[in-house]
Parts: structure tokens; sequence; C-alpha cells
């Protein structure tokens, strides 16, 4: 069944359909006083609050990029980026309006008599009609086929990635930190997303408490009660709920945490997660029942369809006007309720076609309140154009070096060697057909590649997310970009953090004695591939 939903009236989805009892409903206010320090892994656990200081110095920088205003104009063109799903621009839609004549004939009433030219006229038109009627009918027909038609290649591809992750085993904690191949690169992503929760978490007045602008002082209230104002957040793509733990040990307290992913399986595993941290059944034995904030988990597409017709987020608050095309009024007073939206690992599932991905950031800027967070991290697209550029430029290098070949390939074969791939032993990355010579995806869409990531992805179709055109996009949707940077630059300007520091001993990112990065040189390979952002919704 297509779920997909027109623009503002969506059906209801099993994604509104809870899979837990009832009877632990969320009611926004329903706060836990008591936050624990300990999450569920004892690699993410500090064993003291986080130091002020520090906590300064991280919401400074952030606070300091507010400061400066919007970000400067991208340099991917406007007049390429905006095509509406019908294929036309925003300008198409606007010179069409234009060259309208306004002494246009009017069409008469459908209930008007119609007048007669000629004798015979009116039989003629009956039979104009009918042929009018009958090409309406098989245009109609086409378009649905082709609707059909889409709808089940994008269903496909959502079903693969879906199946994929259902299957993928959950191992445990313990086999994670010991016995997986990957476990340097595993430590090293969870610090990452530890780190950009940390750092762009909290909310413009719980920072100011951490910086000495003293911007609380000029309406003589004193600074914001910390324990006050806990957050709302959305994880949209939260896979077996692996960040649970980390949103226990964000600055700012989380009231609400609601996990959606179109794997069912996975969904529940998150939901078992979230209960055992609840209950104390950890898998080191049996602790005290941990104060934790209300969780929700859902089976949710939140690229292909909209998240309006789940309950706990109609609850909490969507827009349904955001987005180019709503209204600016409703935009500026209403919004979402959602402090923080995040989406680790997952936005470039959305970059099949333009339509999932202003789906996405229909869904992401509908939820997030104005001053809401929009954080993840994704594959980097300089990684990409620059490996794939380089890949062209060998490929020539090594194709002038032999003699020429008698016959070419087919009309739009690609010769297996002109499909850009690379990778180590741990990670590859391959693309099916031909790629832009200079590296740079044009359309931004559909670009797809298999992407294998050794215990973790088995050749999953995955898309470019080419960074400046994404960007460009985001501004249709009053998302300012606020931060972003590759992996392993984090971990230089991050590294000796008085909270971010010590907690990368804690996770085995570091290595006690020398204080390097407990990975291999393939691994720190593999982690490069991505990059973290932040933007914020105006
Ligand atoms: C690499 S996993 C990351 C899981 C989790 N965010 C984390 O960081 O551990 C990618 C996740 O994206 C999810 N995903 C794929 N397509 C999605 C979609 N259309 N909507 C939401 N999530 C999707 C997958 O099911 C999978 O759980």
């Amino acid at each position: 069944m297509d779920n997909r939903t027109k623009e503002g009236h969506p059906p209801q989805s099993a994604g509104s359909r809870s899979p837990r009892p009832a009877t632990d409903s969320y009611r926004p206010g329903d706060q836990q006083k008591h936050r624990s320090m300990e999450g569920d892994t004892a690699s993410d656990r500090p064993n003291q609050p986080p130091a002020p200081v520090s906590k300064r110095e991280r919401m400074q920088e952030r606070h300091q990029r507010r400061k400066r205003g919007r970000t400067p104009p991208s340099v991917f063109p406007r007049r390429n980026r905006s095509r509406s799903p019908n294929g036309s621009t925003p300008r198409d839609d606007r010179e069409r309006r234009r060259s309208r004549s306004p002494l246009a004939p009017r069409s008469p009433s459908p209930d008007a008599p119609r007048q007669r030219k000629r004798p015979g006229g009116g039989a003629r038109q009956g039979l104009a009609d009918r042929e009018t009627l009958r090409r309406r009918q098989e245009e109609r027909e086409r378009a649905e086929q082709d609707e059909a038609m889409r709808n089940s290649r994008d269903r496909g591809v959502t079903d693969v990635v879906r199946q994929h992750y259902n299957a993928v085993p959950e191992r445990g904690r313990e086999w994670r930190k010991t016995e997986s191949k990957i476990k340097g690169l595993r430590s090293f992503n969870n610090w990452v997303k530890s780190t950009l929760i940390q750092k762009f978490s909290p909310d413009e007045e719980f920072a100011a408490r951490f910086n000495d602008t003293k911007e609380w002082a000029d309406d003589s209230t004193g600074p914001p009660p910390v324990d006050d104002k806990r957050l709302l957040v959305l994880d949209l793509g939260c896979g077996k709920g692996g960040d649970l733990g980390k949103w226990q040990l964000a600055p700012q307290a989380v009231d609400l945490y609601v996990g959606l992913d179109p794997a069912n399986i996975s969904i529940e595993q998150a939901q078992g997660r979230y209960d055992q941290m609840r209950s104390g059944r950890g898998q080191r034995g049996r602790r005290p029942p941990q104060p934790i904030f209300h969780a929700e988990f859902y089976p949710k597409d939140c690229f292909g369809e909209w998240l309006g017709d789940v309950n706990i987020i109609q609850q909490v608050g969507i827009d349904a006007n955001a987005g180019p095309g709503g209204s600016i009024m409703a935009s500026r007073f209403g919004g979402g309720g959602f402090d923080v939206v995040t989406c680790m690992f997952a936005i470039h599932y959305a970059f099949e076609s333009e339509e999932k991905a202003r789906q996405m950031l229909r869904n992401v800027a509908g939820c997030l309140k104005k001053g809401g967070r929009f954080i993840g991290v994704c594959p980097n697209s300089d990684v990409i154009t620059s490996q794939v550029s380089n890949f062209h430029k060998k490929r020539k290098e090594r194709e002038a070096a032999k003699p020429a070949e008698p016959e070419g390939p087919e009309d739009g074969e690609v010769e297996e060697d002109e499909r850009a791939s690379w990778g180590n032993d741990i990670y590859r990355v391959q693309f099916p057909g031909a790629t832009p010579e200079d590296g740079v995806f044009r359309p931004p869409f559909g670009w797809k590649y298999s992407y294998f990531m050794r215990e973790a992805v088995e050749e999953v179709p995955e898309y470019v997310v080419p960074w400046e055109a994404f960007r460009a996009l985001t501004e249709d949707y009053n998302l300012e970009l606020q931060y972003r940077k590759p992996f392993l630059d984090i971990w230089e300007d991050e590294k000796n953090d008085r909270d971010l520091g010590p907690l990368s001993e804690r996770m085995g990112v570091r290595d006690r004695s020398t204080g390097a990065l407990a990975m291999t040189e393939e691994e720190k390979d593999a982690v490069s591939f991505y990059h973290a952002f932040c933007f914020y919704k105006v």
C-alpha cells in the first residue's frame, strides 16, 4: 500500500500505531526529576559531573557562531536547486503565472447554455468532447501507472534498506567492545555522536548560563534555572537505540525522546534497550532502576512519508507549513514543538530523489520549534568528489598508456573499470554506473552507490548527499547552517576538551598511555568518509 501523503492530508499509517501498551503515554511536562550520570554503557559515563569551564567553551563556540548571522550564500546556483516535484522551478511557476493575460476569455460556467455556431456543430462538439475525455482518461491512467512504478521503485530501495538493518544481529555491548574487528571505529563514531549532542543539544537559554555574555541579566531575571526546561528530542533513523545512553548524558536533561525507523525489528530492539535502561536490567547484572526520560518508538519511513500522522509527533507539534510555499505568518507563529531533531548516519537514504530529500527536510523543519537544532552525521561529499575525480584521472592515465581497442562499449554500457570504487579491508564504496569525471554530482539526487562496512553494513544502496546542494535546499526550510566538520577534524578540535577528552578515554577512543587515537589506519580511513553538521531553525 502506498502510504505517502498528499500535502497536509496524511492518511493514517502503521506509524501511528503504538507497539507499546497505551498505559505508558507521554504527557508534556512528565519530567523525571532526577537524572543520573549513568548511561547504559559504562564507556559513555563520566565519573564527574561536567565541569562548567569546559562546557562554557563548548557553548561559546556555538553561541558565537550563532551571532555571526546567516551563513554566506551557497555556491550552488539557486536556479538549479528548487525544482518542484512536478519538475518546474518556482521561477517557471512565476513566469507561467505572469504570462497569463488578465484579458484572456474566461471559460463559460459549466451550467451556462452552450452557444452553437454552425448547424451540426453540436454533433461535432460531442465527438470532440468524447475525444478530449478519452485523451484525458489516457493521460490520467498513464500518470497513475508512472506514479505506481515510481512508488514501487522507491519502496524497493526502502525495503532493501529495511530488510538489511532488520537482519543485522544485536550482538551486545561486550562483543562490540572486545570481539569486534572494528571496535576502534565503533567507539570513535559513538564519541563523535556524543560530541555533537554535548555541543549542540542545549538550547540558547541553557547555553547562555555557560558563556560570559550574561545576556540573561538584561531582563534582571537572573540565569535561567538549569533543571526547569527539558528537551524534546526526535531521532530519525534511530536504529536499535544505540544513542539512548548518549541522550541520557546530554548537558540539558531530556524530557521526551521519540525514535523512528522503518526497520520494525530495530524499533523493537530499541524499545527493549530502553526498557532495560529504565528497569536497570543491564548486561552487567541488575542495577537499581534508572531515572530516565520518557521514550516512544515507532516504525516509520521518515523520508518517504509525512510524520504528522504519528500521534506523539502531533501531540508535541508539527507544522505542515514548513518549507517553500508555506505561510510566513504560520511559520513565524506556528512551528513544531521539538527542541532537537537528530539523524545519525541516515540522511544519505533520503537523497534518492529530490522528492524524498524535501520530504525529509519538511519533516525536520515541521517538527522543530524556532531556535531548534537539526544535528546529524553522514558521508562527506567532498571525500566522494575527490575519490571519484582521482579515480577518473588514474583511469585516463591507464587508458592513455595502453593501445587503442578496436571496439568500445555499447551505448549506455559502463565498462567494469569505469565504475568508481575505493575502500580497504573494512569498508568499500562502489558506484554501479558512470560517475562525473570532475566528481561533481549534477543534478544532486539519485547518485546511488553501494556501501559495505565489515560487521555492520552489507552492500546497501546509499545516495551521495552533495553538500552544497543539501545546504541550499535547507535554506528553503528555514534551516541555517551552524556547524559542519569532517570526523577527524572534530577529533583534533575536541580531543583536549575538559569533558570530551576524558570521555574519549572512557569510551576507548584514545589510548590512555600514548594519548593517540585507538584506531587502525584502515579504521581512520573509514571514519574519514563522514562529517557532522548542525543547523538551526530560524
Ligand atoms: C547506519 S544506521 C544508523 C542507526 C542510528 N542512527 C545510529 O547512529 O546508530 C542507518 C539507519 O537509517 C535507517 N533508515 C533507512 N531509511 C530510512 C528512512 N527512510 N527513514 C528513517 N530511517 C531510515 C535504517 O533503518 C537504519 O536504522
